[in-house]
């Protein structure tokens, strides 16, 4: 990476502000999972060793420049607290003089988090007072938020004009690992692209098509590519305005040498529920009243075909209605698939990673991305702004 880390500049007796993506589903005030927390643990400690003063910030939901109490960070302290095994200072607003006053009274080493970073107006607008009120409590700005790095917001870009600006450990990795996959893959390098709608997914498919030696596309977007090819889908997930555009991704594919495969069998069902009456046919037999729900049994084992031959996989989208228990067999098969290649794996966060735990598998990939959204953007080829804004080294 061509960014400054944490670890090219010194940072032993200073304050330093580390963004981070504390971003974490709650249910009744708990964390229902952490991983984006446990994450963030080889920054904070790499900082707290060397005798930095940490002021973490975070935003949490999307409060809209309003405080909203269910929203604000103590669960997140308090999880925190008890990974470190040392005490999180929580601090009640995140700028001013209370939380300057905080910062003072920190000794080298400890470790304060600040309130969600969303609930002032200016976070989202990158508001460059806001910004420089953050910079304020800080020598040093670290941004280890890959999962928000794709938001230009006060904490997340515009601070990084008012102080020297690094990455931290966890956005290291994910840019190194989503990096390679994309500028220099092992080959056979496969993309898996499935989830819900064509036009979440248009720049990711354009883009792999250039880099992929396979692209594997499932879940509601393949309905589009079927009915652009003249099959019945039946009540299926469609795209109207896109038939042409995935057409166009056919042929591109293949003047590519990209050899981009669409289901041909299907799991087709008469209701979107965990009782439906279900059955499985091939793409030229989809019922004019059912709807595709899943990729069928062919699918799956060419599909899991293509990834045990893989040297890099990356997949981003569930091939199904993976919630629901007559729909999540072809999810499950590309997350067993994925699990069980020697090739390297990498889950683009969202509802595959939500996947890969619903099966028991996410210790079985080989890197999970923290970011849905912040993933998807970087494999769309995008620059991400809370990167970009970085020092250079
Ligand atoms: N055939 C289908 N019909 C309708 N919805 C689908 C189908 N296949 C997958 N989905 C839904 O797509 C959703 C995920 O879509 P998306 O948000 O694009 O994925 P991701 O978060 O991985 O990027 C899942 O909730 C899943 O139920
Ligand atoms: O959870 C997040 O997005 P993600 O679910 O796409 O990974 C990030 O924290 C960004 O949050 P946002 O989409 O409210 O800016």
């Amino acid at each position: 990476m061509n960014k400054k880390s944490v670890r090219d500049v010194e940072v032993s007796g200073k304050k330093v502000f580390v963004r981070v993506d504390f971003n974490v589903p709650l249910e009744n005030g708990h964390i229902t999972d952490d991983t984006r927390i446990r994450e963030t643990l080889p920054t904070i400690r790499y900082l707290t060793e060397r005798g930095a003063k940490v002021i973490l910030a975070s935003h949490l939901g999307r409060p809209k420049g309003q405080v909203v109490e269910e929203l604000r960070l103590t669960p997140a302290a308090a999880r925190l607290s008890e990974l470190l095994g040392r005490p999180v200072v929580k601090a009640d607003e995140a700028i001013g003089d209370a939380v300057k006053a905080q910062i003072a009274k920190l000794n080298d080493g400890d470790v304060l988090l600040l309130e969600n970073v969303r609930f002032y107006e200016g976070e989202e607008k990158n508001d460059p007072e806001l910004a420089q009120a953050f910079a304020e409590l800080a020598d040093l700005y670290v941004n280890d938020a890959f999962g928000a790095a794709h938001r230009a917001h006060a904490s997340t870009e515009g601070i990084a004009h008012h102080l020297p600006a690094v990455s931290g450990l966890l956005m290291e990795k994910e840019l190194d690992v989503l990096g390679k996959a994309l500028h220099s893959p092992e080959r056979p390098f496969t993309a898996i692209v499935g989830g819900s709608k064509v036009k979440d997914k248009i720049a990711v498919i354009e883009n792999l098509i250039n880099l992929a030696d396979n692209l594997l596309i499932g879940g509601g977007l393949s309905y589009t590519f079927l009915k652009a090819q003249g099959y019945e889908i039946g009540k299926s997930l469609v795209d109207n305005d896109k038939l042409d555009l995935t057409l166009s991704f056919l042929k591109k594919a293949k003047e590519k040498g990209c050899n981009l495969l669409l289901p041909v069998d299907i799991v087709v069902g008469d209701a979107f529920s965990n009782d439906a009456n279900t059955k499985i046919v091939p793409i030229n037999e989809i019922p004019a009243d059912w709807e595709g729900f899943d990729i069928g049994p062919k699918t799956r084992e060419l599909y899991a075909d293509v990834i045990a031959k893989s040297k890099l996989v990356v997949w981003n989208g569930p091939m199904g209605v993976f919630e629901l228990d007559p729909y999540l067999n072809g999810t499950k098969a590309v997350a067993e698939a994925c699990a069980g290649t020697e090739g390297y794996t990498v889950i683009g966060g969202g509802d595959s990673a939500a996947a890969a735990e619903k099966f028991h598998l996410a210790d079985r990939m080989d890197h999970i991305s923290t970011g849905g959204g912040a993933s998807l953007e970087f494999m769309e080829g995008k620059a991400l702004p809370g990167v970009v804004a970085l020092n250079d080294r």
